[in-house]
């Protein structure tokens, strides 16, 4: 698996050539320069070009991957011709529904993030986490919710099956996992809620659509400081086996736990 975790993952349409130089300003861990559907069917070479471009430029203290078009789509080989020679830490593939769908960015040797959002990927996930190619899962809850027909505005909580399959799979397989986007770009209060949610369902992090997002995210999936404070002292209480701490029980895997918190929060 990549030796990297980011946590803010921030799409960036390859066509808005205003965004792409915004984004060199902002705090994501990790930009996702998208040739898929935030791209118009007329405008993909153009699209091409510009991430290219971009990408060679360089965006200085990133991770830098590139959305290409889903194997079977008539856009897939030439985003594909488009990635060589380019410095870039990850591929993520939408409509991933098989291990086989994985096949034509394998050759490239890059991590691959492999995005769950069809019911059929839904089945499969365990196979694509499990994959040696894939290094990640993305939620892509957009085209789930139109794959399952749910009525428009319908809380996430209807597909929590399989959000929660996703963590699943991912961790079964020993990759990262990453949330899906949330849309009302405006509901800064929203935003927040469903980030603390995606944490507590224990996806490493998120994806996002704009430059707001950002920050609350990063501040999400941040260790906080009463979290790390519990941690130093659950490790410096530890002796060993199940013993009481605060009131509760805790044993060698909970030490663990403090332990690679201490170290996401740059304590270990
Ligand atoms: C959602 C948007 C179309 C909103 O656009 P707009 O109203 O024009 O934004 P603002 O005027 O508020 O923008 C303010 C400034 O921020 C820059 N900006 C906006 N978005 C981004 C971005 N993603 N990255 C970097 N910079 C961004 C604007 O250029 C403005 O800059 P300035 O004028 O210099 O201050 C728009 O935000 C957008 O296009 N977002 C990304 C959309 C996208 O990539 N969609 C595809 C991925 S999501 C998806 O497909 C999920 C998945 O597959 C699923 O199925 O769920
Ligand atoms: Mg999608």
């Amino acid at each position: 698996m990549i030796d990297f975790a980011p946590c803010s993952l921030l799409y960036v349409p390859a066509s808005n050539a205003r965004a792409l130089e915004k984004a060199r300003g902002l705090a994501a861990d990790m930009l996702i320069v998208d040739l898929e559907d935030a791209v118009p069917a007329d405008r993909k070479a153009e699209a091409r070009e510009a991430m290219r471009a971009a990408v060679a430029a360089g965006f200085p203290g990133k991770r830098v991957a590139v959305r290409i078009n889903g194997t079977g789509s008539a856009h897939q080989a030439a985003d594909l011709d488009a990635l060589a020679g380019l410095a870039l830490d990850a591929v993520v593939l939408p409509k991933v529904d098989a291990p086989s769908d994985l096949a034509p960015a394998r050759g490239f040797g890059l991590p691959l993030f492999a995005m769950i959002e069809t019911p059929a990927a839904i089945y499969a996930a365990r196979d694509i986490a499990a994959d040696p190619a894939t290094h990640g899962l993305i939620a892509g809850l957009n085209d789930l919710a139109h794959e399952l027909k749910l009525p428009d505005g319908t809380d996430r909580g209807a597909m929590s099956h399989a959000i929660q399959a996703i963590v699943l799979a991912a961790r079964a397989g020993g990759v990262w996992c990453f949330d899906g986007v949330y849309n009302a770009i405006d509901d800064a209060a929203g935003f927040a809620a469903e980030a603390a949610n995606g944490r507590r369902l224990g996806f490493d992090g998120k994806t996002l659509i704009h430059p707001t997002q950002v920050d609350p995210c990063n501040a999400a999936f941040a260790p906080s400081p009463r979290e790390i404070a519990a941690a130093e002292a659950l490790v410096a209480a530890a002796t060993g086996g199940a013993q009481r701490h605060e009131g509760r029980m805790i044993e060698d895997m909970h030490v663990a736990a403090a332990r690679a918190l201490l170290e996401r929060a740059g304590r270990g």
